[in-house]
């Protein structure tokens, strides 16, 4: 799968490994930035990837910021966009079963660097289990849709 991914300063380190992970899982990583730890605003950086994900180019998409919660809060301002904080195994799992999540936000600044690699791999490999939450999904789609301010 080619999925995009970008991080401000904080996540630039946690980005890279990511990358790693990817192509070792035989995914192919498109990088929007940002490319060193000099400061930079993760809103810039988080609309290069959601943007991607919110016109269907790509089904999947990841972002790091230091707490992985500005990257969170700028994706969800798109309508098709589910973007989702995760920080071990089972909000990995949760958020695609559950809430079918096309974005990974992570917290550069507190992720443990031995539960990376299986946060991603689960996080890419878990299913949405549909039925009742795909009810449920669509309602919070339905929100945008009705509130255009
Ligand atoms: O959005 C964030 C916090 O909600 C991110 O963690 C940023 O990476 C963080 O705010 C950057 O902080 P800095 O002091 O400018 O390095």
């Amino acid at each position: 799968m080619i999925i995009p991914i970008a991080s401000d300063h904080a996540g630039f380190e946690t980005k890279e490994k990511v990358k790693v992970i990817l192509e070792e899982l035989g995914h192919m990583p498109v990088d929007y930035g940002t490319h060193s730890d000099e400061s930079v605003d993760y809103p810039d950086f988080a609309v290069q990837v959601a943007e991607k994900v919110d016109n269907g180019e790509h089904g999947r998409g990841i972002l790091v910021c230091g707490s992985g919660q500005g990257m969170c809060m700028t994706a969800n301002k798109y309508s098709n966009i589910r973007a989702a904080l995760v920080y071990d195994e089972t909000s990995a799992r949760m958020t695609r079963q559950h809430n079918n999540a096309n974005i990974l936000c992570l917290p550069g600044r507190q992720m443990d660097p031995e539960k990376l690699q299986q946060i991603v791999e689960i996080w890419l490999g878990t299913d949405f289990d549909g039925g009742r939450h795909e009810r449920r999904v669509n309602k919070i789609k339905s929100l945008t849709e009705n509130n255009q301010n």
